[in-house]
């Protein structure tokens, strides 16, 4: 397993929010993390890459426990994470955003100007100045630059027009088809099944259900998704 996830406490100062989370991801393997508002998802996320660790229970990736190392060193060690809200460097070009955080690998600028034209046309504009879309499109193309060897994506279509969601999605599946380990938080079921190879359900802090997309069926959806 690349990634395993067992049993994990996170608190917000005394206030709880995961009461004993699990999920494992694969080499390869794109993972749907799902559930209602508040349910726990991002602090999932913050609780792998260590912005938030948890009290109690284990997270190892890559074989190693991430407990005890600062969340730049696990970040080094492969987890790149595309947060909510897509946060770029704003007063940086686009460029600089790509190169900020580089590194070997497989991943070059040419390849990011490839997955997002956009970004190429607009290698020296300052962020700050680009459309949502296009910052969510500098945000992944950011966290590629990194070479990760698994990709975390909170809410990456969020609040983006149709046409731009569809450029992201594209996007998510040429990672998949080319063997990119990721993370998803997406609330658009209709383009998440399809790219996921398998879903864990969060209720109120928990993992409550985990299997296949075609297993989330009318009562699954109903019971944990409130659709
Ligand atoms: N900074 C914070 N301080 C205190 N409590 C927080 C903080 N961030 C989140 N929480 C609480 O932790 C719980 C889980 O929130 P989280 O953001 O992880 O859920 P989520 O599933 O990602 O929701 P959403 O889909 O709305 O982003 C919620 O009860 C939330 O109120």
């Amino acid at each position: 397993m690349l990634l395993e996830v067992n049993d994990i406490a996170t608190y917000y100062g005394s206030s709880q929010a995961l009461f004993g989370v699990d999920l494992a991801l694969d080499e390869g393997e794109v993972l749907a993390l799902m559930g209602r508002n508040g349910m726990g998802k991002s602090t999932t996320i913050r609780s792998i890459c260590n912005l938030n660790p948890p009290r109690s229970g284990t997270i190892s990736f890559a074989g190693t426990s991430t407990s005890r190392q600062p969340a730049f060193r696990v970040a080094r060690r492969g987890i790149g994470l595309v947060p909510e809200g897509r946060r770029c460097f704003a007063t940086l070009t686009v460029y600089e955003n790509l190169i900020a955080a580089a590194r070997p690998g497989r991943w070059t600028l040419e390849r990011v100007n490839e997955l997002f034209p956009r970004l190429g046309e607009r290698r020296n504009q300052l962020s700050q100045t680009l459309s949502g879309g296009e910052q969510q499109m500098l945000a992944i193309g950011r966290a590629l630059m990194t070479n990760p060897r698994l990709l975390i994506l909170d809410e990456a279509t969020e609040g983006l027009a149709p046409v731009i969601r569809q450029d992201i999605w594209r996007a998510i599946r040429a990672l998949k088809s080319d063997g990119l380990s990721i993370l998803l938080v997406d609330k658009t079921l209709s383009e998440l099944l399809p790219v996921a190879d398998r879903c864990v359900i969060l209720e109120n802090g928990r993992s409550v259900w985990s299997g296949e997309p075609a297993a989330i069926d009318d009562a699954v959806k109903d019971r944990y998704l409130g659709i």
